[in-house]
C-alpha cells in the first residue's frame, strides 16, 4: 500500500518515516523546495532525536521518497495524510488555509478512490470542510470519484516524537466509513495487532479529542503554576506539593512541573483555538480561558522575579540558558524564553545566552533586540561576566553544570532556576542568591 504524507514538518516527517518503518511505501510532499532538497540528501531539517538515522535507513531500503510534486503523490497513493500547519489566525482560531489548499490539490489531481486522513490539529467541522472542498473540485472537473475523509489526530511530543509514533498511547480514528476504517487498520497494522488501544469514532469526536487533550494538559500546567505562585507567598514547596498530589492515582504526577509557563507550537495555539470554537458555539470555555490568562501571567511573573529580587537591572548582564520551549527540540514557536528575554531587555538588561538547539531560530525571532543580545558558544561562556543567570529550559547539560565553576565565572551570583533543576543541590544556596519557582 502506498501512502502520501503532505507536509513534512515535525508531524508529517516523523509520521512518514514511522509508516515507512512499519513497512509501507511512503511518498512525502512539501512545497518548501529547500526542505525537500535536504531530505533527498538524507538531511533532516529539524532537530528530533533518532529521526535522521531511521529516515536514512528507510531511504536506503527504498520505502520513503520526498518530492515537491503533490500531483505525483495524489496519483500514486491510496491513502493521503494531510499534515500541514494550522497556525493561529489573528483572532486565535486555527488558520485552515494550508489544509484547504491541500484538499483542493487532492480534488484537482485524484483519478481514483482515496482515503484522505487529516493529521493536522483542526477545529471540529474541518473534516466535513475538507470533504466539501475535494467534492467541489471534483464537480468542477466533472469527475465522479469515491473518497473518504478520516480524522486521525497526532499526539507526539517534540523531542520524543519517534518513540511516541512508534509506541503511541492510543490511536484515534474518526470516520463515518467502514471501508475507511478497515483501510486505517491496514495502515496501522503493526500497532493494531500489537495491542495499542484504538478508538473508532465519528469525525467530530476525533477532532475534539485532540483539542480536549491538549487543553486539559495546559490547564494542568497553569494550575500547578498558580499553586507555585501561592506556595512562594506562604512558604510552601511546590515540588513536594506536586509529588504528593501526584501520588493520588486520580491526579498522576505527570504535567505537574511548575515553571515559566507552557510554550511550543501546540498548547498556546490549541488552547486559543478551542476557546474560539467555544465562543463561536456560544459556549464560553471558562476553565481554558483562565489557563490561557494564567500562562501569560506566569511569564510576566518570571520577569518580575528577576527585577524585584535584583532591584534595578538597567545595564546588568543576564545570562539566559535555554531558548527552545523544551529540551531536545530546536522549536522556538511560542517559547517562554522569547517573552522573558524581551521583558528583561525592556527593563534595561543586556542578555548573554546559550541554547544547544534554539539559537539559530532565536536570532531571527529576536532580530529587533539584537543590539542587546550576545549568543555564546556554550553555557559557561554565556555565564561569564554575568550578574545573573536565568535557566529557562531544562536541557540536561544545564542540570549537570559545575556550579562552583559557574559562580567563579559570573560577576555577581544571582541564579534564577525557573525549572527547579538545582534546588536539591546542597551547595546551591551557599554559592548563589538562589531563586526557584514555587519555593523559597
Ligand atoms: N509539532 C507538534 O508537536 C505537533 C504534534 C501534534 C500535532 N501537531 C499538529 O500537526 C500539524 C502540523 O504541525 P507541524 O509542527 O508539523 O508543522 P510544521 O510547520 O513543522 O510543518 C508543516 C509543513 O507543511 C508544509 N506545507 C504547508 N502548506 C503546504 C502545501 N500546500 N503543500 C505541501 N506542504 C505544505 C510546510 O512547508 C511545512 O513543512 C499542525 O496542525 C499541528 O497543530 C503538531
Ligand atoms: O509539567 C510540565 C509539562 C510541560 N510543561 C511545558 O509545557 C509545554 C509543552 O510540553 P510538552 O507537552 O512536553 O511538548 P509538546 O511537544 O508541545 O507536546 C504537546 O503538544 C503536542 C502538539 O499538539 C501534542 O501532540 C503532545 O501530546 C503534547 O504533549 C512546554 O513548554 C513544557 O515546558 C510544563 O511547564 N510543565
Amino acid at each position: 500500500m502506498k501512502i502520501g504524507v503532505i507536509g513534512t514538518g515535525y508531524v508529517g516527517l516523523v509520521q512518514g518515516v514511522i509508516l515507512a518503518q512499519f513497512g509501507l511505501n511512503v511518498i512525502c510532499v512539501d512545497n518548501n523546495e529547500e526542505k525537500i532538497k535536504n531530505l533527498n540528501n538524507g538531511i533532516v531539517p529539524i532537530y528530533e532525536p533518532g529521526l535522521e538515522d531511521l529516515m536514512v535507513k528507510n531511504i536506503q531500503e527504498k520505502r520513503i521518497e520526498f518530492t515537491t510534486d503533490i500531483k505525483k503523490a495524489v496519483l500514486e497513493s491510496e491513502v493521503l495524510f494531510i499534515a500541514v500547519g494550522t497556525p493561529p489566525a489573528d483572532d486565535g482560531s486555527a488558520d485552515l488555509r494550508y489544509v484547504l489548499e491541500v484538499a483542493n490539490s487532492i480534488g484537482e489531481y485524484m483519478e481514483d478512490s482515496k482515503v484522505v486522513v487529516n493529521k493536522s490539529t483542526v477545529p471540529v467541522g474541518t473534516g466535513h470542510l475538507v470533504r466539501e472542498t475535494i467534492q467541489n473540485k471534483l464537480n468542477q472537473r466533472e469527475k465522479k470519484l469515491d473518497f473518504d475523509v478520516v480524522s486521525n489526530p497526532e499526539f507526539l511530543r517534540e523531542g520524543k516524537a519517534v518513540n511516541d509514533c512508534l509506541r503511541p498511547d492510543r490511536v484515534i480514528i474518526g470516520t463515518e466509513s467502514k471501508k475507511a476504517e478497515e483501510m486505517m487498520k491496514k495502515v496501522y497494522n503493526v500497532l493494531y495487532i500489537n495491542e495499542t488501544p484504538f478508538v473508532f469514532t465519528n469525525i467530530e469526536t476525533a477532532e475534539m479529542i485532540k483539542y480536549a487533550s491538549n487543553a486539559f494538559l495546559a490547564v494542568k500546567i497553569s494550575f500547578i503554576n498558580e499553586m507555585a505562585l501561592l506556595a512562594e507567598k506562604v512558604g510552601a514547596d511546590i515540588q513536594k506539593i506536586a509529588k504528593a498530589m501526584g501520588q493520588d492515582g486520580r491526579i498522576s504526577p505527570k504535567f505537574l512541573h511548575a515553571g515559566p509557563g507552557y510554550g511550543g507550537s501546540c498548547f498556546p495555539k490549541d488552547t486559543k483555538a478551542i476557546a474560539e470554537i467555544g465562543k463561536k458555539n456560544n459556549e464560553e470555555l471558562l476553565v481554558i480561558e483562565a489557563a490561557i490568562k494564567a500562562n501569560k501571567k506566569q511569564k510576566q511573573k518570571m520577569i518580575e522575579k528577576v527585577t524585584t529580587n535584583m532591584g534595578n537591572i538597567e545595564g546588568k548582564v543576564i545570562a539566559v540558558l535555554g531558548l527552545s520551549f523544551k529540551p531536545e527540540t530546536d522549536d522556538m514557536r511560542d517559547a517562554p524564553a522569547l517573552d522573558i528575554i524581551k521583558g528583561l531587555i525592556k527593563n534595561g538588561a543586556k542578555i548573554k545566552t546559550y541554547c544547544p538547539q534554539g539559537m539559530k531560530e532565536s536570532k531571527w525571532r529576536l532580530e529587533e533586540y539584537k543590539e542587546s543580545i550576545e549568543y555564546s558558544e556554550n553555557e559557561y561562556k554565556a555565564v561569564t561576566g554575568a550578574d545573573a543567570t536565568v535557566i529557562v529550559t531544562e536541557w540536561n547539560q544545564f542540570r549537570g553544570m559545575n556550579l562552583r565553576k559557574m559562580k567563579e565565572l559570573m560577576k555577581d551570583n544571582y541564579l534564577f532556576d525557573l525549572r527547579n533543576i538545582h534546588g536539591k543541590n546542597p551547595e546551591v544556596r551557599s554559592l548563589f542568591k538562589y531563586y526557584a519557582v514555587g519555593r523559597k
